[in-house]
């Protein structure tokens, strides 16, 4: 028995459906979406990322800016620069990629992205009411994964899920949002003492570590349900998860494609966050 494939792709083409429809319309009104994406790494995966949203953007017809401040770029300028785009009413929404150059960090320099703006829920305000159950715009990759779960009809309450990666773009919002279900959630990390035993005990492993491979048949329950996050680039110019899709095909009971699984979700959604920014 090999696991059933989650595709996220036609999740993504319903939700760019209706985006693209919300975008006409309110570019009807006057008011185009306008999306800005800060870049201050030369990272491949967040490369991909860019170019998927540009792509995605422009035939959803919302405008996309592509803000590069290079690799070296300071903490100062990349604020500067957040704080300019907030303050700039022709721009809805706002993204600030990961990684980023030494001395700057997510945490510090998303909360001068301004809330109604926080699109891919970054900043201190989004992230608190995210953790108390308000309305916020969620991380996109934390929202994708639990939609592509829902989407084919995975019911998660009761279910225990292993988190593997706690960073503050998919780990930490991730199990929150699994939480809010009513998943029994365990988040997983570097200092995780025998992660295989602590994953293979869940129902659900979501994976966004960034480590092709890592996570094989030996960290997975027989016909348990893996969601791969990981987007590592590969010499040859594609795209692995951290999951090692072979090996554990043959053992969970579904598993997330890379690519075209949660990626073009994430992808998606941030376009849908952004024209919800606009209509506001
Ligand atoms: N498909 C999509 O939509 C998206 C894909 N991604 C991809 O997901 C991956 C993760 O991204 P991101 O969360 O930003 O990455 P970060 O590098 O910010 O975080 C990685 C996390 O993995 C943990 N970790 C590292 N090594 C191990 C290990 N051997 N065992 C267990 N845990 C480990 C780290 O632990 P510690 O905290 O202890 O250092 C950290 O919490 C990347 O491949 C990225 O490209 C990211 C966002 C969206
Ligand atoms: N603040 C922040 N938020 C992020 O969400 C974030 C980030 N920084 N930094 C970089 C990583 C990486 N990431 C990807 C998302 C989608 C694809 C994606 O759509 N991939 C396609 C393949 C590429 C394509 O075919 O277009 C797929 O999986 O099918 C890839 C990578 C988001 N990240």
């Amino acid at each position: 028995m090999t696991a059933t494939v989650l595709s996220g792709r036609d999740l993504a083409s319903a939700i760019r459906a209706e985006t693209s429809a919300e975008a006409a319309a309110l570019t009807a009104a006057g008011r185009p979406p306008r999306l800005a994406v800060v870049v201050a790494t030369a990272d491949e995966s967040a490369a991909w990322y860019v170019r998927s949203i540009a792509r995605s953007a422009e035939k959803a017809g919302i405008s996309c800016d592509v803000v590069d401040l290079g690799a070296d770029a300071t903490a100062g300028a990349i604020r500067e620069r957040l704080s300019e785009l907030s303050a700039d009413d022709t721009v809805h929404g706002v993204i600030l990629q990961t990684p980023l150059p030494a001395g700057a960090a997510l945490e510090d320099l998303a909360s001068a992205i301004a809330f109604e703006k926080d699109v891919d829920g970054a900043g201190p305000l989004s992230l608190g009411r995210l953790v108390a159950g308000l309305p916020a715009f969620a991380p996109a990759t934390a929202e994708a994964v639990v939609a592509i779960l829902e989407h084919h009809g995975i019911a998660l309450t009761g279910l225990r899920v292993a988190v593997v990666g706690r960073s503050l773009v998919v780990g930490k919002p991730v199990a929150h949002l699994l939480l809010d279900r009513n998943a029994t959630v365990t988040v997983c990390h570097s200092r995780t003492v025998d992660l295989p035993a602590v994953t293979s005990a869940a129902d659900v492993v979501v994976a966004a570590v960034g480590r092709a491979g890592l996570i094989t048949a030996e960290y997975v329950r027989r016909g348990a349900v893996v969601v791969d996050v990981g987007t590592n680039p590969t010499e040859d110019g594609g795209l692995v998860g951290d999951v090692d899709a072979a090996s554990v095909a043959e053992r969970a009971g579904a598993l997330t494609p890379v690519p075209g699984g949660v990626g073009p979700v994430t992808t998606a959604l941030l376009l849908r966050h952004t024209v919800r920014a606009a209509a506001r």
